[in-house]
Order: structure tokens, then C-alpha cells, then sequence
């Protein structure tokens, strides 16, 4: 079986360097244009599955290749939290996370060269301490929280805001790497 070349649809500089971390290097990479709007209602793991998929959907594919996508999603019980654009969504977010678990779904999908969608969902729990006005403050001064889900970024200084996590780590920081792996074998890469 011949290998199939791999696209990367995602803007994300994560995504790239957890691939990295397993070996893989896409054949190209481009940024998936798609709207990122939740549906009235939607639940969180069923918008990471539905966002994932459509990411990989929304960049189109030469003949042999497979297109993988990436959707990472933070859910305070069924609120999906958005992605921070700025300090005080970055801020707001803190707020609402502070001394409690939520949830991070992060969906995976891939199209094969035949046009075949496969999926697959990480769910991990993370909880934040107690944050004070003075933690706050200083992790929005640091910057790490913007542009990513619900602001923070647990593979830098939220780190030491976190006494807990189960789940996927991979996946919390953007690409759950068992399920992406188990994806990539299926289609026919060597990982
Ligand atoms: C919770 C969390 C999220 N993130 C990042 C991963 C993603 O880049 C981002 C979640 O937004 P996504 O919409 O999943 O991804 P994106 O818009 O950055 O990139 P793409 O083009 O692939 O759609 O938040 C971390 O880096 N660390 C974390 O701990």
C-alpha cells in the first residue's frame, strides 16, 4: 500500500509540533476557513466532533492525499467557552474557571484519500485552584491565554494554576496524539 501524502488543515502552531512530537510531518499545511459558530444548544462534544470534521472538510484534497483536522473545545458543564481574542475575555474566562473542574473536548478527524471521514473524541477533566485577583492579573499580563480555548494554556504558566487533570494532555493542548495516531494507521501511515 502506497503512503498517502498529509495535509494539515489548522492554523495552529500546536497541532504542527504535537505531530512533530510522534514523528509526523505534513506533506503541506493550510489554514481551514470555516464558521466557528455553535448551534443554538449544541453541546460541547458533539460542536468539537461537528468542528473538527468540518475543518477537515473545508480544505480541498489532491488526488492521494488525506486531509487531518483538529478542534479543541473547554465546556463549563454545557457551555462551550469561547476562544480568547482578548484580555478581558481571557480574564472573564479565569473567572469562571477558577477553583472548579471543567471539561476539554478535543475532536480529531480525517479524510482519507477515498473521501472516507473517521473521528475521534478525547474528553479530559482540568481544574483550576482558587485564583486570586493577583494570579488572575498576572496570567492576563502574561499574554499565553490569548487565542487560545477559554484562554489558558495549560502547556505554559496555567500549569501552575492546575492541581488536577485526567485525561488526555496531548489533547487538552490541541491534538489528543493516541487518537490521532490510531486515525493515521487506519489510513495507512507509518507512525
Ligand atoms: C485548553 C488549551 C487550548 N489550547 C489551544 C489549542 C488550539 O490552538 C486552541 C483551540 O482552538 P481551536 O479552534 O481548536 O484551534 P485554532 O483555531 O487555534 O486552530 P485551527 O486552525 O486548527 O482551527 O487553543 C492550548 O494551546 N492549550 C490549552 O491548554
Amino acid at each position: 500500500m502506497t503512503v498517502p501524502k498529509l495535509v494539515l488543515a489548522s492554523s495552529s502552531p500546536r497541532r504542527r509540533e504535537l505531530l512533530a512530537q510522534i514523528g509526523v510531518v505534513p506533506d503541506r499545511i493550510q489554514s481551514p476557513d470555516i464558521d466557528e459558530t455553535p448551534h443554538a444548544g449544541e453541546l460541547p462534544r458533539i460542536y468539537a466532533a461537528r468542528m473538527a470534521a468540518e475543518k477537515a472538510a473545508a480544505v480541498p484534497r489532491e488526488a492521494g492525499e488525506c486531509v487531518l483536522a483538529g478542534d479543541t473545545t473547554v465546556a463549563l458543564g454545557r457551555r462551550i467557552m469561547p476562544p480568547a481574542r482578548d484580555n478581558d475575555t481571557v480574564r472573564a474566562c479565569l473567572k469562571l474557571m477558577s477553583g472548579r473542574r471543567h471539561r476539554v473536548f478535543s475532536g480529531v478527524a480525517l479524510i482519507a484519500a477515498d473521501g472516507t471521514l473517521r473521528r475521534k473524541l478525547s474528553e479530559s477533566i482540568v481544574k483550576f485552584k482558587r485564583l486570586s485577583s493577583a494570579e488572575i492579573d498576572a496570567y492576563v499580563d502574561s499574554g499565553e491565554g490569548l487565542g487560545k480555548a477559554a484562554g489558558y494554556a495549560i502547556q505554559g504558566r496555567a500549569a501552575a494554576l492546575i492541581p488536577f487533570m485526567s485525561g488526555s494532555y496531548t489533547g487538552v493542548v490541541g491534538l489528543p496524539l493516541l487518537e490521532t495516531r490510531t486515525l493515521l494507521l487506519t489510513a495507512g501511515f507509518h507512525v
